[in-house]
């Protein structure tokens, strides 16, 4: 019964969290991506100017998946593809003997400029997992019945390390209650509802729920247009910015904290969460934590909300469920 857990470093401005993976005999930094179910690396097969950089998987200790490829596309257009190895991976002391580890020989710039991060290891569901001609399963598919929990957690935190356990709860991590919500596993995400939503102007439209997921590998909180914009109605000196594609506010402005109901209870994001970057290095205007989900088709509650709730993602029962509870 495997137990482990390892740490979540988080990289500039909380754009990401990274966590050491051991594939083979490498030790690589990987983002772990609850929004995706693929788990890729740069690897010795990767042409040097899009590895320069990284740190690399060297596919000869592991066993090729013959005819195996794989090629994934994220909503941001950002892209990777390659071919598959079977390899050995050990994460915070779990191990999965064999795991389908995807080498890229292929990344977009997104993946080559982001120097701290050696790939993505995927924890949605394996249904979406991109290999073809047959799709192999996720690290926690791979090892979930040898764990002594079918269970995962997120600890993330704003500007420090956090972390995820693997196969059980850390009772220490939270306070209060786990409040359980059921899952969704139609669209290969961890996908939920929330009931509704207050705080900012015009208290962000409450009462109006949605369906959302919950998505470590994407940074901000996408939420329904109405809310977003009711949010920053409140927001002296914030605004909808055309070429920045999304909200904007000053960096000096503390907005309000940001609240949402669950299962029945109420989660809160602080203000501070939500006045998330410069817009480039020394720029006195930032980009919004919270932006408008138009055009994905639900919300994604990425980090900045996950990094104010310890999340449980469960799937020892009947079916899969999210656990949120107060940090
Ligand atoms: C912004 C990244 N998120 C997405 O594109 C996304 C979307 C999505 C779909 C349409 C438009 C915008 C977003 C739906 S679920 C979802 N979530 C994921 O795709 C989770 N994996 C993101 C991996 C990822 C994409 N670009 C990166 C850059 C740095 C580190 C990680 C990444």
């Amino acid at each position: 019964c495997q137990t482990g857990e390892v740490a979540a470093d988080p990289q500039l401005y909380d754009q990401s969290y990274l966590s050491p993976v051991t594939i083979g005999n490498s030790e690589l930094m990987l983002d772990f991506d609850t929004g995706s179910a693929d788990l890729w690396c740069f690897s010795t097969e990767s042409p040097a100017v899009q590895s320069a950089g990284h740190g690399l998987y060297n596919p000869s200790t592991g066993t090729e998946l013959d005819g195996a490829f794989w090629d994934i596309t994220y909503g941001d257009q950002s892209a990777a593809s390659g071919n598959v190895f079977a390899d050995k991976v050990v994460v915070g002391g779990v191990t999965a003997t064999k795991q389908a580890i995807e080498a890229a020989t292929s990344v977009s710039y997104e993946f080559t400029e982001d120097v701290a991060s050696d790939g993505l290891l995927g924890l949605a569901f394996s249904s979406i997992n991109t290999i073809l001609p047959q799709p192999q399963t996720t690290f926690f598919d791979t090892v979930r019945n040898t764990l002594a929990k079918a269970v995962f957690t997120v600890d993330l935190k704003k500007g420090a390390a956090g972390s995820y356990t693997f196969g059980y709860i850390d009772s220490s991590k939270y306070s209060g209650a786990i409040t359980y919500v059921p899952v969704n596993t139609a669209n290969g995400f961890w996908q939920f509802t929330a009931d509704g939503y207050s705080g900012g102007g015009n208290n962000a439209s409450t009462g109006r729920g949605g369906v959302a997921i919950a998505d470590t590998g994407t940074s901000l909180l996408y939420l329904p247009a109405s809310v977003a914009k009711g949010y920053y109605s409140g927001v002296q000196g914030a605004s909808f910015d055309f070429r920045q594609g999304g909200y904007t506010l000053p960096c000096s402005a503390t907005p309000p904290d940001f609240n949402v109901a669950i299962g029945g209870k109420t989660f809160t994001v602080p203000g501070s969460y939500i006045n998330y970057a410069p817009l480039r290095a020394g720029s006195s205007t930032c980009f919004g934590g919270i932006q408008a989900d138009s055009g994905i088709g639900f919300s994604i509650f990425g980090d900045v909300f996950l990094k104010a709730v310890y999340a449980i993602f469960d799937d020892s029962g009947s079916s899969p469920k999210l656990g949120f509870a107060a940090q």
